[in-house]
């Protein structure tokens, strides 16, 4: 039995004995006027244990609306290790729905996370940001002194373990992620109320090519309907409106033959349903940037790789099974050709988001519908531009790792994949001086170390062996951030 209910009945007890020690009291009582105050007496007795047994009772049962808060400031936790405590559960990854966000105290944390430390420096909100880009992005706008304030569902497409280590990883540098999702229109719409964002980047989008199959409509609620939902907030709520940069996809090249790809190249045969939502945010951008004054960018990216990456993609998942002696599968083109990929690593991705931040350029809209004239509308390729065959990243895992693959190879199944990529970034170098400076070998040499460390995996005569946490668990992510 509930402990509250055992006190409930001890004190339904207790009630009985005073009603029985109120009628000796009663009998005793010589008068009407003794008879009265013994009365009131009584009844004020049992009034007062019958609300207490009321009170321990509403106690067991709702005990969450007691310790309910909702400030923001212990969104922070200083040590990696430190998890959100469960009185924030709202603002920090909690299931509370976040229409329940607001109030004056969480508006001011919402402010002073969104205001820049520096002169002249930007007020962003990161929408992902507890995703692989987002996370990077967000230390290095953090690290220069700009203002900023993070969003994240924590979706669990892949571990959100891993998104919950960036979390806290970004806490020990004073990164708020709110746990919240971008079709909420109300948090939105509360957010760009609460402070006034100067640039939204929206990474926040369901990734990966070949999972479109088995999930189509989640793409179409994060990548369309969260994108017009962002778009209509931006638009509608903010004042002043924020400029938007956002995460397209070398994807909606689809089957372009033409290399290197160009922003001028068409976009109009995209392989997968994933590559169509983002073709589609490329068409729905337009139409927001004209009616409403939206400054907003496009950013192509090529195979984002390296450190905190994502555990569903290629270069990740070949290095887990090649510690773990699983086989990997590698798609071959229908010709025999090897698969190739513009392997883009974090930092560059990292350093062209900033610069495309940088020169946004203003939106021209209000939130009263005027325009003041147009407003930039930019597309661009972040990638590495030297395509590399999937078959040599491997060849450099297996380096890297000390340990040899055990390769299938099949030829490429018909899911959306394409045979190769190559990105021709000229738009980019002219406009803010992107210059991709990682060579596959470099970064993947960061993405392994970083991986050996997260999953403490042993390393013996330079080899990397699957450690004890390894085996145990089968590398779920007991994370050491
Ligand atoms: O640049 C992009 O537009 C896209 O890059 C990646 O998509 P993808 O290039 O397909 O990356 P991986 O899934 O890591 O695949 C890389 C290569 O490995 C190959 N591969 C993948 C998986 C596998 O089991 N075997 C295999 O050979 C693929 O065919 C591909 O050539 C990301 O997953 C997308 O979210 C992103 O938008």
């Amino acid at each position: 039995m509930p402990a509250g209910v055992v006190d409930a009945a001890a004190k339904g007890v207790r009630l009985e004995r005073h009603a029985a020690g109120a009628a000796v009291l009663l009998r005793r009582a010589s008068g009407a006027k003794q008879l009265v105050s013994a009365s009131s007496h009584l009844l004020f007795r049992a009034t007062v244990l019958a609300t207490l047994a009321l009170v321990v009772l509403f106690a067991v049962h709702y005990p969450s609306l007691l310790s309910r808060s909702f400030s923001l400031s212990n969104a922070a936790p200083s040590s990696p290790a430190a998890r959100p405590r469960s009185s924030h559960r709202s603002l920090l990854g909690g299931s509370a729905p976040a229409s329940s966000y607001g109030g004056a105290a969480w508006e001011r944390e919402v402010r002073r996370s969104a205001t820049p430390r520096r002169d002249g420096g930007l007020s962003v909100l990161v929408t992902g940001a507890a995703g692989f880009v987002g996370a990077h992005c967000s230390l290095a706008l953090r690290g220069r002194g700009d203002g900023m304030l993070g969003l994240d569902n924590f979706n669990s497409y892949y571990d959100p373990a891993l998104k919950r280590a960036r979390q806290r990883l970004l806490a020990s540098r004073g990164v708020v992620v709110l746990h919240a999702d971008i079709n909420d229109a109300a948090l939105l719409e509360r957010l760009f109320a609460a402070a006034p964002f100067t640039h939204v980047l929206h990474l926040a989008a369901q990734a990966g090519v070949r999972y479109a199959m088995q999930a189509p409509q989640t793409y179409v609620a994060s990548n369309v309907a969260g994108l017009v939902s962002l778009f209509e907030a931006a638009a509608k709520h903010a004042d002043p409106q924020p400029a938007i940069v956002w995460a397209s996809s070398s994807s909606v090249y689809g089957l372009n033959t033409d290399a290197p790809f160009s922003e001028e190249h068409r976009t109009d045969r995209p392989a997968s349903l994933y590559a169509a939502t983002k073709k589609a945010g490329e068409a729905i951008a337009p139409a927001y940037n004209h009616i409403y004054g939206l400054s907003i960018t496009g950013l192509r990216f090529f195979t984002v790789y390296g450190p905190w990456g994502r555990p569903d993609m290629a270069y990740f998942s070949f290095a887990r099974s090649i510690v773990a002696g699983e086989p990997i599968t590698l798609f071959r083109a229908a010709d025999g050709a090897d698969a190739r990929r513009d392997f883009t690593y974090i930092d560059d991705v990292v350093k062209g988001c900033l610069g495309a931040l940088d020169t946004a350029g203003k939106s021209t809209g209000s939130k009263s519908g005027k325009k003041r004239g147009p407003a930039p509308l930019r597309v661009y390729n972040l990638g590495n531009t030297s395509p590399v065959p999937v078959t040599r990243m491997v060849a450099i895992l297996e380096k890297l790792l000390g340990k040899k693959a055990n390769k299938r190879v099949v030829t490429m199944p018909s899911n959306g994949d394409v045979p190769f990529t190559h990105a021709n970034v000229t738009h980019a170098a002219r406009d803010f001086g992107y210059r991709p400076a990682t060579s596959l070998e470099a970064g993947l040499r960061h993405f392994v170390d970083w991986f050996v460390r997260y999953y403490k995996l042993d390393i013996k005569g330079g080899n990397v062996l699957a450690g004890k946490t390894t085996k145990r668990k089968s590398m779920a992510m007991s994370a050491a951030s």
